[in-house]
């Protein structure tokens, strides 16, 4: 080894070291070339297998289009079928989530996290290539399909998808080799495979998260409905805004309708975690089942559930569980909770400037992206001043 590349080898053990101790034995440099990622992790896919596999990225190959440019399936020449990311040539924005979803999923492995199988860099075109998932995005399934199609997500399902997830951010959290926030957990980035396992996906925005600092200041990037409060105000990250978004999810799922803020618009549908947490205390928390599996649903799992989600959606991050805490619950029978329910948060809404989309996008989220300016709506701050109202828990 030459006389600089020690050098440089000491100062990476340096810095490095008090991460891995903690989170496992190696954080990425963020400065890691594209290619060099690649080649370390033995997953680079040569571009004419990838041109092959999708048809030359046939139009009829196409499965979507995200912030990052259009995801194409394929087959590859030894039968597996994949989802081919092209990133578009003309967003900055984009080539660096991009990079960060590559760098990040590289060393992932998890049933309920989508498999990364490799890279592809040739000449200006960067790809990546994924386990192709083929039972479309939760969302889909849940908010923009037939009765009947929603209804094929019976209760049973549901409760599955619920735990796979917890499990999937868990293994984030705690599990996986560097500690992972994802920033942007949601319908749309949970994906089903055929046997309705789901599949974290979309990691343009996660962060990793040094386990020996409290909480990351950073550039408040999200999906509106699914922020926490404290995140969206005071760009404070930690795991407890996962959790925040995880517990909107949980409530999505078992009432079947998005926590959706039409911001600006004359109809404002009721919020969400705001009509769960008033049903719930009125004793009426079956009410929220989404009326489409409500004869399917078992009772005791669905107030475990919706338990689950306002404890996560608390006002307060520190009230809220950690995912090992929620996975416990969601695994254990019978279940006791001991903590006490207080008032959601209000999530996040902001204005915001999509991520660069080079054509029209197939997805229907309301928001999706990053670079934002926050704003808060009255309501929000309203909610915080009431916050301190705590309420006992009851089925
Ligand atoms: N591994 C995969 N298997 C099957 N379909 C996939 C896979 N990854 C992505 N897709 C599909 O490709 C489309 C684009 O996905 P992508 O993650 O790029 O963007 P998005 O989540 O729709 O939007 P955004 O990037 O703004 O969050 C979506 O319809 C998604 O369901």
């Amino acid at each position: 080894m030459s006389r600089s590349n020690k050098i440089k080898s000491f100062l990476r053990d340096l810095f490095f070291k008090p991460l891995d101790l903690v989170c496992g034995p190696r954080k990425p440099n963020p400065q890691e070339d594209w290619d060099e990622i690649a080649a370390r992790e033995q997953k680079r896919f040569p571009f004419d297998a990838l041109v092959a596999a999708t048809k030359d990225f046939s139009p009829h190959h196409k499965l979507g289009e995200g912030g990052f440019g259009p995801v194409f399936r394929g087959r590859l020449e030894d039968g597996r079928d994949v989802a081919v990311k092209r990133l578009s040539q003309n967003s900055n924005q984009g080539k660096k989530e991009f990079t960060n979803e590559a760098r990040l999923l590289a060393r992932v492995q998890h049933r309920n996290v989508v498999n990364l199988l490799g890279y592809c860099a040739h000449g200006s075109e960067k790809l990546l290539v994924y386990e192709y998932i083929p039972n479309e995005s939760l969302d889909k399934i849940l908010f923009r399909a037939d009765a009947g199609r929603r209804a094929e997500l019976d209760w049973k399902r549901r409760y599955d998808v619920i735990l796979g997830v917890a499990r999937g951010l868990l293994y984030l959290h705690e599990d996986s080799p560097d500690c992972i926030i994802h920033r942007d957990i949601k319908a749309g980035n949970v994906l089903l495979d055929d046997k309705w396992v789901p599949k974290i996906a979309d990691f343009g925005m996660a962060r990793l998260f040094p386990e020996d600092q409290g909480q990351v200041q950073t550039r408040v990037a999200g999906t509106s409905g699914y922020m926490a409060p404290e995140y969206i105000m005071h760009g404070r990250l930690t795991k407890a805004a996962d959790v925040f978004s995880f517990g909107v999810l949980v409530l999505e799922i078992v009432a079947g309708r998005r926590n959706h803020i039409r911001s600006g618009s004359a109809y404002e549908a009721p919020n969400l975690l705001d009509w769960a947490y008033k049903m719930y205390k009125k004793g009426k928390t079956l009410e929220i089942i989404d009326p489409l599996v409500a004869s399917t649903a078992i009772p005791e799992q669905a107030v475990l559930c919706i338990q689950i989600g306002l404890l996560c959606t608390q006002i307060d991050p520190q009230l809220r569980p950690s995912m090992s805490r929620v996975v416990l619950l969601l695994s254990k029978k019978p279940v006791v909770l001991d903590e006490q329910i207080t008032r959601p948060g209000i999530p996040g809404r902001m204005k915001y400037q999509t991520r660069h989309r080079p054509h029209s996008s197939s997805s229907s989220d309301s928001t999706s992206s990053t670079t934002r300016t926050n704003t808060f709506g009255s309501r929000l701050s309203n909610s915080i001043a009431s916050s301190s109202a705590s309420a006992s828990t009851h089925n």
